[in-house]
């Protein structure tokens, strides 16, 4: 990935952090898909294999989380031709564990509750047997995926997209934020996949514009925060849209108790699946700087100077914080941009978008990136406040180290956050270490 030049460093980039507001252009996944396939297939022969155009193997090393595998292929489990191509041209060779454990079992029409680590590939675990079981030749809504967030929601669309491209799945992107009446539109049209945030769906369920009778599949991604008090009660009246024998797909690296009152209401017989013996990312080393909070904006600047960052995201624990320090970022002379919930969505489009194309090196941003945002290039995580609880933490850090490479996380600590700590190590079974002198860059990048 490449980055404008002096992306990193001083180099007066003022002009940077305002940048957010520059255009209102939609990302390319929000515009009504095309009615024909990208690309038409021709798998009738024996040498499709010979088609497919993989991207380069990816040579980094890779952690267990990722390679403890039993072995099997995609070929393996009598997916499509079309499928496999588009999985094979994701760049996936070989299903990771939590795929593994999950496409069998999915594939029979079973209902699943999954919790595996951060970056383990979840996302494709759901997304390959919905996309198996999507006939694309009848026009209704087939499979229903349901995220937190909006830009989860145009991050899971686009893999959809990607790995289903060969099949001419038409995939819908409904979230909240965005114009109803373009929805509305875009349903007239032909939708297999629709992804979206639970209120915006529920919204056109209701309005009778949304026809889920014939969606056999739910996946419910980040389970755990779907099930939150603000959006469970959404969800439960989603469900009434769906046909009585629907599957449902449940994942998340974090399962509190509380989701197993849903399991017992809607999912009795769901195939149970846990590959979190252990809870943090092996490629991750987590460090802790104890500070007071005005030492916050200097100790950030010497890490800039210190570390080898490709790409980073800086939490912070409130909008107003957020705000705050990307100022002083830039005041400090690095280019950085900042995200949050309160700002427009045609900003947080932009910012989400130019990040993941590496036009900044530094992203400042509220809980709205903590869950499931898949960006490959980030291998510094800094949590400038530190998080108020274990999974807020686990899911912050495993935006870093993502599909079993190496990453850092680094902690400030104040002494109000003293217990917060302990407890967060105690609840992982992890040890987060005092920050030394140099970090070696072999152990991030
Ligand atoms: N079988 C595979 N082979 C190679 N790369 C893969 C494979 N499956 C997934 N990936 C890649 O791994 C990265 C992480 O995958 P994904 O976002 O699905 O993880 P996740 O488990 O959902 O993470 P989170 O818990 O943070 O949401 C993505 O960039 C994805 O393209």
């Amino acid at each position: 990935m490449g980055y404008p030049s002096g992306g990193k460093g001083k180099g007066g980039h003022m002009g940077a952090y305002p940048q957010i507001g520059v255009s209102t252009d939609a990302l390319p996944m929000q515009r009504p898909a095309p009615q024909q396939p990208e690309m038409k297939a021709d798998v009738a022969g024996d040498d499709w294999k010979a088609q497919i155009r993989r991207p380069p193997p990816d040579q980094r090393y890779k952690t267990e989380d990722v390679t403890a595998t039993k072995g099997n292929d995609f070929e393996d489990y009598f997916l499509k031709r079309e499928l496999l191509m588009g999985i094979f041209e994701m760049g996936y060779e070989k299903p990771s564990p939590i795929q593994e454990e999950s496409l069998p079992v999915a594939l029979t029409g079973k209902s699943i509750l999954a919790r595996a680590k951060n970056g383990t590939g979840k996302t494709g675990a759901f997304v390959i047997p919905i996309l198996e079981k999507c006939n694309t030749t009848k026009n209704v809504i087939q499979g229903l995926i349901l995220v937190p967030t909006r830009e989860l929601a145009l991050q899971t669309s686009s893999v959809v997209k990607e790995i289903g491209k060969h099949m001419g799945v038409q995939c819908m992107v409904s979230t909240g934020g965005t114009s109803l009446r373009e929805d509305i539109m875009r349903l007239y049209n032909e939708v297999h996949i629709v992804v979206a945030t639970p209120g915006r769906v529920l919204d056109l369920a209701n309005k009778n514009v949304c026809n889920l009778k014939q969606c056999s599949i739910v996946a419910m991604d980040e389970a755990d925060k779907l099930l939150c008090p603000e959006f469970k009660p959404i969800i439960e009246d989603l469900i009434k849209f769906l046909p009585k024998d629907r599957q449902i797909l449940m994942y998340s690296a974090t399962f509190p108790i509380a989701i197993l009152d849903f399991k017992n209401s809607f999912m009795q017989d769901a195939h149970e699946i846990n590959l979190m013996d252990e809870l943090t990312l092996k490629g991750v080393s987590q460090y802790y700087a104890f500070v007071e909070e005005r030492q916050k904006v200097h100790c950030l600047n010497t890490l800039f100077s210190k570390l080898q960052i490709n790409q980073a995201i800086i939490f912070c624990n409130s909008v107003t914080r957020v705000e705050l320090l990307a100022k002083k970022i830039t005041e400090l002379g690095y280019s950085c941009f900042f995200i949050h919930s309160r700002m427009y969505q045609s900003h947080r489009n932009r910012v989400f978008h130019d990040f993941r194309q590496g036009a900044c090196r530094c992203l400042v941003s509220s809980d709205l990136f903590t869950r499931g945002i898949d960006i490959q290039s980030v291998n510094v995580v800094i949590n400038f406040d530190f998080p108020k609880n274990s999974e807020t933490y686990l899911h912050r850090i495993g935006r870093s180290g993502r599909f079993g490479h190496l990453g850092l996380g680094i902690n400030f600590v104040t002494y109000e956050d003293r217990f917060n700590l302990y407890r967060v190590e105690k609840e992982l079974g992890t040890e987060i270490q005092p920050i030394p002198p140099t970090i070696d860059p072999a152990t991030y990048t």
